[in-house]
């Protein structure tokens, strides 16, 4: 996979999707997320547009559920023809398997399965978050090292984690898996309610093999130049 920036598209409108699209300019036809927002308000309809205009398409819906319904649910999102889809890897493995066999149940006839990502520890969840209310007793990053073991021996293609575990996941589980990252911040931007954030300098640095970037590019005045200083330093 190339070194991809999605843009997290978090509207409640297409409108508005449409219209960053159109800022960004039909040059940069690449990835975008779609995250809970956008696909509960428009539903599979907007996702198959853009996917039949030529984006890759990251459809973020974490699934988190029992193994029979995850099965279930990933079979229908397989048929949208999207590059990935999230789960929850605290969902266990016989989750992620079923969200695995759901895919290739569910893609159609000569299409590639949408690739599996497992969100480990969400990085608006701080070192304090997982002690005291997750009441995890190990370190953050050796939690989601062991969440990151799971998801990939139970068939998943990749996480979801801060950059500033990247190193420290690539060491203990090697380089044949994907690590895409978001709390992606500027020098200059808001943290916001991201607690693990990254530049993409040092996303890029730490070993990321993707980044997922929201707010810093959609509530910019220039997305366009935003989003390419943000492509020029990840890459
Ligand atoms: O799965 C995700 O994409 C995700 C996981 C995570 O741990 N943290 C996280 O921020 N995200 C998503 O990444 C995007 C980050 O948005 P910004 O904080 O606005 O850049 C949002 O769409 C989140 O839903």
């Amino acid at each position: 996979m190339e070194k991809a920036v999605f843009i997290a598209l978090d509207y409640d409108r297409e409108e508005d999707a449409q219209n960053l699209l159109m800022k960004l300019g039909s040059a940069d036809k690449t990835y975008l997320k779609i995250g809970m927002e956008l696909f509960y308000h428009s539903g599979s309809h907007f996702v198959k547009q853009l996917v039949e205009q030529g984006y890759h398409i990251f459809l973020d819906l974490k699934l988190h559920d029992i193994p029979n319904t995850v099965y279930r649910a990933a079979k229908q999102l397989a048929q949208l023809g999207v590059f990935c889809i999230t789960i929850h890897a605290l969902g266990g493995s016989e989750m992620i398997m079923a969200a695995k066999k759901g895919l290739v149940a569910g893609t159609p006839k000569g299409m590639k399965p949408p690739k599996l990502l497992a969100v480990t520890e969400l990085t608006s969840i701080s070192d304090a978050i997982l002690r005291n209310e997750q009441n995890c007793s190990l370190s953050m990053t050796k939690q989601v090292v062991s969440l990151a073991q799971t998801a990939k021996k139970a068939g998943a293609d990749g996480v979801i984690c801060s950059p500033l575990e990247v190193t420290s996941l690539q060491k203990i589980i090697g380089t044949d898996f994907l690590y895409v990252t978001p709390g992606i911040r500027l020098a200059n931007n808001q943290n916001g309610d991201q607690k693990r954030v990254a530049t993409p300098k040092q996303a890029k640095d730490y070993g990321a093999s993707a980044i997922v970037v929201g707010r810093p590019i959609t509530t910019a005045t220039d997305p366009a130049s935003v989003y390419q200083i943000i492509k020029k330093e990840f890459n």
